[in-house]
């Protein structure tokens, strides 16, 4: 095959690989940016590989970054652009089932490509156009198919993370996992244990935000990886519940985790834990919690303004999104009411200040302002007081 006009990212990479080819050397356009764009998907990331040593590389360019050496990654850096090239490589060792004790730069890339983890991901583009497709890479991208180079217990060995990539790519990408592959990872699913859990979180969340991402999740429940992950440990049954309703997307990760923590009716306090161990960011687990309460909230239709206001409005559209998905039925518009009623939004709009507190009851600022602050502001969202300064001041008073 040969690809007749080659996408602009391709070509602006060009100059790239004609000098490494002039030096006397191989250059070639490999991974996920070949199989994206013979996918007719938008490329990212364009990847060079050369027989071209890291040190050989440096010679032919003027300005290079060392990136990666002892993998054999150099940084090309062409007027405003970087391009990675990496020395064809083969890999030995994988004592931890994550990283190759050895590298070991070769000159041939079909050595390079065999070391790759599926046949979509083992295709090659040169300079031409011409596709490089040593393992039916084509034939398989063609019956939607992700199949491991070889012999599939062997990738997964030398990086476990790969069987999360598969669910990952299956999801994106709404292919197959042919039956070795799935059946090598039903058996190494417990070498995920190994794997640090940001890279598993990683490609977990690039799997939910997928528009195949039942599909992907599916198999990740049914090969037995989901076992080995943070807090999913005997919780198929529950988990299975996701794969029921259908058209739904995750709008973000937030959402997606709120999904998860209501499907395994996780308390505010286990669904906290659950992120901290999923190691996702303080702003996620933030977020999602919030939104994990305002669900349980909507769920048991109980309005209570203090709650209401605590938590805000800013996640209600992820709720009501979530209320769609799992079927819960609540009543909007009193609900609107009820936030309508609400007469400030934080704090700062109340028209007594710390200051005025101290000044009112003759005190230096310490703790107790706080707490009066806190009493005043819970009176005014409950509509106890009207928020003007002589009613805030005389609650205040008759409230010491
Ligand atoms: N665990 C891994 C990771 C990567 N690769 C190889 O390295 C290439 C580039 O990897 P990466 O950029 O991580 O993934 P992509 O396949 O490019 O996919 P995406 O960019 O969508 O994540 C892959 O195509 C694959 O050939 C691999 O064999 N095993």
């Amino acid at each position: 095959m040969q690809i007749k006009q080659l996408p602009k990212d391709f070509q602006e990479a060009l100059p790239v690989l004609e000098q490494i080819e002039q030096a006397g050397f191989q250059a070639y356009f490999v991974g996920g940016s070949v199989r994206d764009h013979i996918l007719g998907l938008p490329i990212h990331d364009v990847d060079i590989a050369t027989s071209a040593y890291p040190e050989e590389i440096k010679k032919i360019f003027k300005r290079t970054v060392d990136t990666g050496i002892q993998h054999g990654t150099v940084t090309v850096l062409m007027g405003d652009d970087a391009y990675e090239v990496t020395t064809f490589r083969t890999e030995s060792g994988y004592q931890d089932f994550r990283r190759p004790d050895k590298v070991t730069f070769v000159r041939s890339l079909e050595d390079d490509l065999k070391r790759r983890d599926f046949t979509i991901n083992a295709l090659a583009v040169d300079l031409n156009g011409n596709v490089i497709d040593k393992f039916d890479g084509l034939k398989d991208l063609d019956k939607k198919v992700i199949r491991a180079v070889g012999k599939a217990e062997e990738r997964f060995h030398e990086d476990a993370l790969r069987m999360m990539r598969a669910v990952r790519f299956q999801a994106q990408l709404n292919f197959k996992i042919e039956e070795q592959t799935s059946q090598a990872i039903a058996d190494n699913a417990p070498l995920l244990e190994k794997i640090a859990i940001e890279r598993i979180r990683e490609e977990f969340v690039k799997l939910l935000l997928s528009k195949s991402w039942q599909t992907g999740l599916g198999d990740f429940l049914k090969l037995g990886l989901s076992e080995y992950c943070p807090g999913f440990k005997d919780q198929k049954l529950e988990l299975e519940e996701l794969l029921e309703p259908k058209d739904k997307y995750f709008i973000d990760e937030d959402e997606a985790w709120v999904a998860i923590g209501y499907v395994l009716s996780l308390n505010h306090d286990e669904f906290n834990r659950f992120l901290r161990d999923w190691k996702v960011s303080n702003k996620t687990r933030e977020t999602s919690v919030d939104t994990l309460k305002l669900l349980h909230l909507f769920e048991s239709q109980d309005f209570d303004l203090w709650n209401i206001y605590k938590l805000g409005t800013k996640n209600f559209g992820r709720v009501i999104e979530l209320c769609k998905m799992f079927g819960i039925e609540f009543d909007y518009q009193g609900l609107n009411q009820k936030v309508d009623q609400i007469s400030i939004k934080n704090s700062h709009d109340l028209k007594l200040s710390g200051k005025d507190i101290c000044d009112i009851l003759g005190v230096k600022p310490g703790p107790i302002i706080g707490k009066s602050m806190s009493q005043i502001e819970r009176a005014v969202v409950e509509g106890n007081v009207s928020n003007n300064f002589d009613e805030l001041r005389h609650y205040l008073l008759s409230n010491q």
